[in-house]
């Protein structure tokens, strides 16, 4: 109660730069913590104000009234907020250092954009953070500012919000951020080029997990219709990987022993267990944590990068320190606990705490081959026969390969590194491709990856084009005009590019591993190759072997009746975020954070969460 009632002290100000109404000058606050808490009679004058009649006659729940009085700096009830007609659910937030469409170099993004709208849209209040890589034309500036201890210095961030499809998305202003990233999000979030880390990244992550921790209690925006106050305490935060695995170890460490979020729980979610976080030993001491977390974070590897022996492991201290580890499909969560090498040496800890797999939905707003912008013809289910010829002759036109309706065309899209295995694609195309098959590569990522798939085209330049660049429009045009989508992938968490395909009628071949096992189906959704070797410096040719085989398979079926039909199962699914919410919805419920209930069953873009439609 204490800081929730701090935090509605605090949070006066409100949105500025942009247009919205100043209600205060922006603040920056000295020791932040401390004031909040010296002020709360000033606060609770706030809370006192509210009119508990009013708050029923409103005819909402229990749970919100009790959002309203957690808001309960708009005691003066200046115009309705949209809390009253959310009238279930939970206090969600999500943590990312990637948030589609603002910031994306891949599926990360892809899911904190797209899983917090359709929880939202089941009656859930949702907030997501992320880090402000640019000047968001829809992101407002909300002149909330806060003083944040980063190694030893202070620094100051500034919070950025806007509202859409039922969420509110928050963005973290800071150099760090923004001054090194400049909007290039496909290539440079993490470093100043693919598989470069940026030096100060633990100092970045650090700042951002704790910015993270503040937001839901201090962001107030009372100048927005949709923000009904502070989220409070009884939240439940969702960090997705190793850049938000510090947010458990602060909240235990700065909050839950002052009495604040002492019912916050904590679900971390693995997207990648190939990114930990694994730093020298010493730098413990730059993310300010009691000693007593060395121990969840102590890790020792036969590694010399990027110091030999002993390691302190975000990741590591991420599993250990939350309440709930989530990834993101079941057969991954069997292959992390499998062993060392799949488990990529984290198996033994995700025993101890258990590991739960949700396979991901995708954004079928923004993927839908009905609505298309990017794409020539438009279809759905009854006009892909028709539509799909178009669609690849206008997709052969556009990356300068022959047009020809019936040259069936294979395609691959996905970051150049080796978890993806454009290497084995690479090895193998010389195998298969003739003049009865045309290959399109979509790819940015590991420069010498990126040279090996340029350099086929010399080899080969009236059957195969890499287009080295991160182009969302050549993505959708390669779902609508492709034939078969290769997914080499040496593993592959959940994958979304199947998803997407499938949406299209674009049927996949792909590794059996991951989210690839668990959402194509052999012979009916698309094509199996078999489970590749996770070795990523070397390319079995045992691997190579198995997509040339597949590819002769799928290039058989290809025309055939069964291909068609193979068209229209992948058309037929539901491939968006409505049943994997409701999956998460249950694991988050399962936290038992105090009011917690469950939500509507909403449809994912449901009335209210149609407003403001992201448009970045
Ligand atoms: N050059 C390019 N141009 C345009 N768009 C491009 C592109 N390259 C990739 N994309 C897009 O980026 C996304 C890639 O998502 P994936 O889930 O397939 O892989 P990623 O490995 O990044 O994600 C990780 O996290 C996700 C989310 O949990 C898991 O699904 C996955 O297995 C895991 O590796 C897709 O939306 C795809 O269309």
């Amino acid at each position: 109660m204490a800081a929730m009632l701090a935090s509605h002290f605090i949070s006066k100000s409100s949105y500025g730069k942009h247009g919205g109404v100043l209600d205060s000058e922006p603040r920056t606050f000295q020791n932040r913590r401390i004031p909040y808490l010296r002020n709360q009679s000033t606060a609770y004058h706030g809370l006192r104000s509210l009119n508990m009649v009013d708050l029923l006659q409103m005819r909402t729940s229990t749970k919100a009234a009790s959002r309203l009085a957690k808001g309960a700096s708009d005691h003066a009830s200046r115009r309705p907020r949209a809390v009253v007609i959310c009238g279930s659910g939970m206090n969600l937030i999500f943590v990312g250092a990637e948030v589609a469409p603002w910031s994306k170099t891949g599926g990360l993004g892809d899911v904190v954009g797209g899983l917090p709208p359709a929880l939202a849209a089941n009656g859930h209040r949702v907030m997501t953070i992320s880090p402000r890589y640019d000047q968001y034309k829809d992101g407002w500036d909300t002149n909330v500012l806060l003083e944040i201890k980063v190694g030893d210095r202070t620094e100051t961030v500034r919070f950025f919000h806007c509202y859409k499809r039922g969420v509110d998305r928050v963005f973290v202003d800071h150099p760090m951020f923004l001054e090194k990233v400049w909007g290039k999000t496909g290539g440079k979030i993490y470093g100043p080029v693919t598989g470069i880390d940026y030096q100060d990244n633990q100092l970045r992550f650090s700042l951002f997990c704790q910015a993270a921790l503040e937001a839901p209690r201090v962001l107030n925006l009372n100048n927005s219709e949709h923000y009904s106050g502070p989220y409070g305490e009884d939240v439940v935060f969702i960090a997705n990987d190793w850049h938000t695995a510090l947010l458990p170890c602060y909240l235990k460490s700065m909050y839950k022993p002052h009495g604040i979020y002492k019912n916050a729980k904590v679900a971390f979610c693995i997207h990648n267990i190939a990114y930990q976080g694994r730093f020298a030993f010493s730098d413990f001491a730059l993310l300010n944590l009691p000693d007593n977390f060395k121990s969840s974070f102590d890790f020792i590897d036969g590694y010399d990068k990027p110091v030999k022996g002993r390691k302190i492991n975000w990741m590591k201290a991420g599993v250990l320190e939350s309440d709930r580890v989530v990834t993101v499909s079941p057969y991954y969560a069997q292959e992390l606990l499998s062993g060392k090498e799949k488990g990529v040496e984290m198996d033994n800890f995700l025993r101890t705490t258990g590991i739960t797999g949700i396979v991901n939905g995708m954004d079928v707003l923004e993927w839908n081959p009905m609505t298309d912008k990017y794409i020539s013809v438009n279809y759905d289910a009854t006009t892909v026969m028709d539509a799909k010829p178009l669609n690849k002759e206008a997709l052969q036109a556009e990356v300068g390969l022959p047009v020809d309706r019936n040259t069936p065309v294979i395609a691959f899209i996905g970051r150049l590194e080796e978890q993806k295995g454009p290497d084995i694609l690479a090895a193998a195309i010389p195998e298969f491709i003739d003049e009865n098959v045309q290959v399109i590569v979509l790819g940015t990522g590991k420069k010498h990856l990126e040279r090996q798939l340029v350099d086929l085209e010399e080899m080969f330049p009236d059957n195969y084009r890499a287009i080295i660049k991160f182009s969302a429009p050549l993505a959708h045009q390669i779902m609508a005009g492709a034939d078969i989508l290769a997914i080499p992938s040496r593993f592959e968490p959940c994958g979304l590019i199947q998803l997407q395909g499938m949406r299209y009628g674009l049927p996949s071949m792909c590794t059996t591993t991951g989210g690839l096992a668990d959402t194509v189906k052999e012979g009916f959704t698309g094509f199996h190759m078999g489970d590749f070797s996770v070795k990523c410096d070397v390319v079995d040719p045992a691997d190579v072997k198995k997509v040339v085989t597949t590819v002769k398979r799928a290039r058989a079926s290809y025309g055939t009746p069964a291909f068609a039909k193979m068209i229209q199962n992948c058309m037929a699914q539901d491939l968006s975020w409505k049943e994997p919410a409701k999956k998460w919805e249950q694991l988050l419920l399962s936290l038992e954070v105090a009011g917690s209930e469950p939500g509507l069953d909403g449809e994912e873009i449901a009335p209210l969460a149609k407003q403001n439609v992201a448009t970045p």
